[in-house]
């Protein structure tokens, strides 16, 4: 009997992953209030890992309690900069600053991905990619954001590295699929387990 999947996420690239590999789900918005679960829990000190696995597990539970025994993924990624979380970028300035306060330092991408089933949790993983970024010029990074703007707006750290984005980069210690936000070979691992994919 085929397992339906579902990926709970509006994020392209989440969703382009999944159908570069060939795996047959929906994709289905969570319209969960991120901004609000990510404050509070902040307010309670919480880690940027515990952060991402949180809002993970809301995205797929959310979907997962109206989809029956559907294999339902939700995913997350946090971005943190010297203990400091950065959201994506609401404007081109926003998004200039927060590359200026990045520059020529590490941060830290945090993947998280939750897969629910019935309404609960049934495997979860989270991973972590350092991301060494060079110390690029004022004029670089306000040209770069000029060129790329309609597509880093909707990236946490205002860059997307399958593009433009690897210019900012001296080293990335981490899994590839990790930075672009989904957790690919962990999901598919666990999708394969479970009988949901052939292999
Ligand atoms: N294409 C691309 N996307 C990136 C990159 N780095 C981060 N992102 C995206 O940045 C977004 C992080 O925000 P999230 O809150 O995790 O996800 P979202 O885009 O709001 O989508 P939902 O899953 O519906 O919550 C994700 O869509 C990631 O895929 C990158 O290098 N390339």
């Amino acid at each position: 009997m085929t397992v339906r999947i579902i990926l709970a996420s509006t994020s392209q690239i989440r969703q382009s992953l999944l159908r570069s590999a060939c795996v047959p789900f929906d994709a289905i918005a969570p319209q969960v209030d991120e901004q609000a679960v990510k404050s509070a829990l902040l307010s309670e000190g919480a880690a940027p890992r515990d952060i991402a696995d949180a809002l993970a597990e809301m995205k797929a539970r959310k979907i997962s309690q109206r989809c029956g025994d559907a294999l339902v993924i939700g995913c997350d990624q946090v971005l943190a900069l010297e203990g400091r979380l950065l959201s994506k970028p609401a404007t081109m300035d926003d998004a200039a600053t927060q590359l200026t306060q990045m520059r020529g330092k590490a941060h830290h991408l945090i993947s998280a991905a939750v897969i629910c089933e019935n309404g609960a949790p049934v495997w979860r993983h989270a991973g972590v990619v350092k991301m060494q970024m060079r110390d690029v010029s004022d004029t670089y990074i306000n040209q770069y954001v000029a060129r790329n703007w309609t597509s880093i707006r909707h990236s946490v750290g205002a860059y997307k590295l399958e593009e433009e984005g690897v210019r900012l980069f001296e080293r990335i210690t981490g899994d590839h699929f990790h930075v672009l936000g989904l957790p690919l070979l962990e999901v598919l691992g666990f999708l394969t387990t479970r009988g949901a994919l052939e292999a």
